[in-house]
């Protein structure tokens, strides 16, 4: 007898929990209210979290008029998540309707645009702002924000102390005006935008202090300077009709706020599921509550994310306590679901990286705290969201699990440490590895895992004859996104050459030569206050680094002698790019050619070369979706730890783990210490975030009340650091997951303090965790 249709779409219902794992099928059985979903690496929260949305609009009968709103993090997340809920639904024999995908600023962005008046963004007249536009205006906000307020700024000159010499005054004028407070500005916006604050919440936070004061010497009031500096941007992003990607999410809470407009919106959306939550922050949190509230004053919201791999916290606005608390808050009312069980790794990956969390929970404690276990007095109970990890096991996933191939068998013994001597055995050991992994699997799919690009280039420079010798390919991720800065880098120059005499363009240069390692890292400001007098030195003056002025002359030669056609070219060369680079270069002078007409002046190069960095992405030549390109079989891919967050391959290698690698250590540029044993921008952050945390409560909206909330500088950056060696322990943890079948981990004896120079050897200590490691897995110590 045939099943009535109802009773079909049940079977089939059953049918797609039935393909889930445990964890999965707990989200797919979500009917309603709030869920965490705290998901372990390689959990296949993405799988479920497809099922679950497809199996809510078949239960809820979602269509066009009531809706599931799914929000990513990324657009290519959003495309991939969008094609397995049409193909879950094509499968229920539903069709592709009752749910959108969006990122959270597409959202935002569809609810203001919808509104436009109520959103105070006319979107016909305003434009989103350009990274390199930003980085204009900002410059504008300080020199003006100077210009207003002396008294700070005099304060701010002064340091800690200040005897009162010009060259000293006028380099200490170039740093504050060129770095530390366009890094401060930048900083605070973005944090406190991104929270809710505007300046003048800012300004009352720095009031409320009780223990305001700085015990070594004094204190600035850095979150008033960072108030002044935020006015000056809302004022010129107003002026210019500008808005930046808060200004969007604020529009929507907006448009939100009317009572009218919020039944709107909550009317069509019968709930939101949130993907990678440990990434938002209070501000996408608010919009994506009011929006999954009922009628009945419930909220239908699943967020999902892993704490754990939580990287991006200390250099963006993303805050991973939020979502921790979430977490504590479901779980006490048993609405918490654990993906613990993953199919990527081989058993012994998993144990190492579980055995990392405990480990590193144990002994990286929050200030005041003391460090490492034998600690002789009782440790105070610390809450759960202030420890770098949660303590959740990756599981192997269970017997006749759907996953192919799930937690493979391991090559070797799945997992391999070493302390070889030097950073060069470090890499002969890898080549000799990869020689070994090729004899067994002759298209290996292998990664190399980076801290930084340097230490990439460094692997590339030395394994760029792995492909005659071995047969696999070598590739740089960080090679190939260096094309991309290639217009930038040039453009640089091109001012220079331009206004040679200018300090900003002449600093501008001599940072893009350093960092293509033409000449020494060094204090730029020194040389930069009195170009004429680097350039062309008197015979009484004392000459200021002699190669870079050297390199300087020659490039300013150049622009007299070459035709304007040749003179990329020879900037180019002198930047001794790589071949990818110069092809890039080519297909740049080619564009600024076209752009500058039958125009042939440098002023005219300079425009077009602006143009083309400031209005447009411009592409590097390879242009083939680039995460394709990196988990490509018979391939080496060497990649930076953030990169390779959410990819994985068969075998992985991460050299270099040295503790001044990872977790490394927070420190203050040499310009800067004049200001004392801190930067201005990670004591702002610090406070804003202290603050918000110590009265944020979600759902309730933000405080007026910020009494006694304010951490000193010195409190504020132990803080700081605090934080980012938790992170860089969660990089680590997101490097080691990455591994399928090998995990292959280095620490040279003997490695560069500084990457910049990789010649220069010291030795180094391991990253701490490493020597546990080994004694877990009872490896000998070689
Ligand atoms: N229930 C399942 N049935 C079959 N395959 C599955 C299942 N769950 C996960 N997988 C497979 O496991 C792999 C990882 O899944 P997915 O991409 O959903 O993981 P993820 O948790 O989003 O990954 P990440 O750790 O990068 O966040 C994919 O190849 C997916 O096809």
């Amino acid at each position: 007898m045939p099943l009535k249709p109802a009773a079909a779409l049940d079977d089939r219902l059953q049918l797609l929990l039935h393909r889930l794992r445990p964890g999965q099928r707990a989200m797919g059985e979500w009917i309603g209210g709030e869920l965490a979903v705290s998901a372990v690496p390689g959990a296949g929260k993405s799988t479920g979290m497809a099922a679950a949305a497809a199996l809510t609009v078949a239960r809820q009968r979602l269509n066009l008029r009531r809706y599931l709103v799914v929000v990513t993090f990324t657009r290519s997340a959003t495309n991939n998540l969008k094609a397995k809920i049409c193909a879950n639904l094509a499968q229920l024999g539903l069709p592709p309707l009752g749910f959108s995908v969006n990122t959270l600023h597409g959202l935002a962005l569809q609810i203001a645009s919808r509104h436009r008046d109520r959103a105070g963004l006319d979107l016909d007249t305003v434009t989103l702002i350009a990274p390199n536009q930003s980085h204009r205006l900002i410059r504008t906000c300080v020199d003006r924000w100077i210009a207003a307020d002396p008294p700070l700024y005099q304060q701010l000159l002064e340091g800690q102390s200040f005897d009162g010499e010009e060259a000293e005054r006028l380099r200490r004028q170039s740093v504050l005006r060129t770095e530390i407070l366009p890094d401060l500005a930048h900083t605070v916006i973005r944090e406190a935008k991104s929270s809710g604050l505007g300046p003048e919440q800012l300004r009352s936070l720095a009031l409320g202090s009780s223990s305001y004061g700085h015990p070594q010497g004094r204190s600035y009031d850095i979150l008033t300077v960072a108030a002044g500096l935020y006015d000056q941007y809302q004022t010129q992003l107003q002026s210019q009709n500008l808005i930046d990607y808060e200004d969007m999410i604020l529009g929507a809470l907006r448009v939100l706020e009317d009572p009218a407009l919020r039944q709107f919106w909550q009317d069509q959306v019968f709930g939101v599921f949130e993907d990678e939550a440990q990434d938002s922050t209070p501000l996408q949190s608010e919009l994506l509550e009011i929006l999954a509230t009922t009628a009945e004053g419930d909220r239908n919201l699943v967020r999902v994310g892993d704490p754990n791999q939580a990287i991006n916290s200390t250099f963006t606005p993303a805050d991973p306590s939020f979502f921790q608390g979430f977490c504590q808050r479901c779980q006490s009312q048993g609405r918490l679901v654990e993906l613990d069980q993953a199919g990527r790794s081989t058993a012994q990956v998993m144990a190492v990286a579980n055995q990392m969390i405990h480990w590193v929970n144990d002994r990286v404690l929050p200030p005041g705290l003391g460090t490492g276990p034998g600690r002789d007095r009782p440790q105070p109970q610390i809450s759960p969201e202030r420890l770098p990890f949660r303590l959740q096991d990756i599981r192997p996933v269970d017997p006749g699990d759907p996953q192919a191939d799930a937690n493979p068998a391991p090559l070797g013994v799945g997992v391999e440490i070493l302390q070889p001597p030097t950073i060069d055995h470090s890499i002969a050991l890898i080549r000799q590895r990869i020689g070994a992994i090729v004899a067994q699997d002759p298209e290996p799919q292998i990664a190399i895992l980076v801290r930084e690009n340097r230490q990439g280039q460094f692997l590339a420079q030395h394994l760029g004859d792995l492909e005659t010798e071995l047969g696999v390919r070598l590739y740089e991720v960080g090679q190939q996104q260096r094309q991309s800065h290639v217009p930038r880098e040039l453009w640089q120059l091109v001012q220079f050459l331009q206004r040679p005499h200018s300090p900003d363009a002449l600093k501008a240069a001599l940072a893009v030569l350093a960092d293509r390692q033409r000449i020494a890292p060094q204090d730029f400001n020194a040389l930069a206050i009195a170009p004429e007098q680097f350039l062309y030195p008197g015979p009484l003056d004392r000459p200021l680094s002699p190669p870079a002025q050297r390199l300087c002359t020659q490039l300013l030669r150049a622009r007299l002698e070459l035709p304007l056609g040749d003179l990329l070219g020879f900037l180019a060369s002198s930047l001794a790019y790589g071949q990818g680079e110069l092809a890039t270069a080519d297909k740049l002078i080619d564009q600024a050619l076209q752009r500058m007409g039958g125009e042939r002046s440098l002023e005219a190069l300079e425009r077009a070369l602006g143009e083309i960095v400031s209005s447009e992405r411009f592409d590097p030549v390879d242009t083939e979706d680039p995460e394709s390109l990196y988990g490509r079989k018979g391939q080496v891919t060497i990649i930076t730890m953030h990169k390779a967050k959410g990819l994985d391959w068969d075998y992985v290698f991460v050299p270099f783990l040295q503790a001044n690698v990872i977790p490394g250590q927070m420190w203050v540029p040499q310009q800067a210490q004049f200001l004392g044993d801190f930067t201005l921008g990670e004591v702002a952050r610090t406070q804003i975030r202290h603050g918000l945390h110590q009265v944020y409560r979600p759902g309730e909206g933000l405080p007026q009340q910020w009494e006694g909330v304010l951490l000193s500088e010195t409190q504020a950056w132990e803080e700081a650091a605090y934080r980012k060696r938790s992170e860089e322990y969660r990089l680590l943890y997101v490097a080691l997951t990455r591994a399928k079948k090998l995990l292959w981990l280095s620490a040279a004896q003997q490695a560069p303090f500084n990457w910049k120079k990789p010649e220069k050897l010291d030795r180094q200590s391991p990253c701490p965790v490493i020597p546990a490691l080994i004694q877990h897995l009872s490896l000998p110590r070689s």
